[in-house]
């Protein structure tokens, strides 16, 4: 699904040249869930913002399916993302100002269904993750756990291929986690491809394979 091959990156800081992704290569195959871990600063979210189309690395190719994402220009990578990607961070980045409703329907905002067929699209995913009673909801009313199942009911309203998650349950207490990560689980299951960048053991266990960064490198560690 996903080949990356030579990929490289650094920024500059002042004088300072930091050599983030030194010529990286990963297989991804549709269907996996893996984790990428390793300490703080080695890249992990560089990497996933490149897989997410939102950034660029300086040398290397990134192919998606038959694609060549590297080759894109911004608003080819911004459609691209739109049409395959569900990005799910940590401060799960929820618009305070607007409902559970009105945050998951964002992403539909320039699609051109009506607003019947946004409604049909936001309740089924509220279902599908059981929290339709959240719907009308105002986002600074929710615990961390429900704003997290918000902010993955966004990420799945355009029904999104591969899903790219970082620390997605960074803040969240066990019990909590384990909600999350069935979600995740039924997700892969039903044929979604998922990359989460974790700091935990917990979380990466759940995955069929474990990278782990270092050096600007990305190695297999478990599987
Ligand atoms: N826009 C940027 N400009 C300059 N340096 C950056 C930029 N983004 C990231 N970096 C640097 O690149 C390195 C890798 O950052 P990145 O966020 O990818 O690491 P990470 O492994 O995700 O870290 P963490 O686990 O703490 O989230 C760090 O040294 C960081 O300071």
């Amino acid at each position: 699904m996903i080949t990356l091959k030579g990929l490289t990156k650094s920024y500059r800081s002042g004088e300072r040249k930091i050599d983030v992704l030194k010529r990286i290569n990963l297989e991804i195959e549709q269907g996996d869930m893996l984790a990428i871990m390793g300490r703080s600063g080695t890249g992990k979210s560089t990497l996933l913002n490149i897989l997410a189309g939102l950034d660029t690395a300086d040398q290397g190719t990134y192919q998606y399916k038959q694609v060549k994402i590297s080759d894109m220009n911004g608003n080819e990578r911004a459609r691209f993302r739109k049409q395959n990607i569900g990005f799910i961070i940590q401060n799960y980045t929820l618009i305070d100002s607007k409902n559970v409703f009105e945050n998951i329907a964002l992403p539909l905002r320039y699609s051109k269904l009506s607003k019947g067929e946004i409604i049909d699209k936001v309740d089924r995913v509220l279902a599908d993750l059981k929290i339709t009673e959240l719907k009308e909801k105002d986002v600074d009313m929710l615990s961390g756990g429900e704003m997290q199942r918000v902010a993955i009911a966004r990420a799945l309203i355009q029904d999104p291929d591969l899903i790219l998650a970082d620390e997605p349950t960074g803040s969240l207490d066990e019990q909590t986690e384990e909600e999350i990560l069935n979600i995740f689980k039924k997700l892969n299951q039903e044929g979604k491809t998922l990359v989460i960048v974790t700091h935990d053991q917990v979380v990466a266990d759940w995955c069929y394979k474990i990278y782990y960064m270092q050096d600007g490198k990305v190695d297999l560690i478990a599987s």
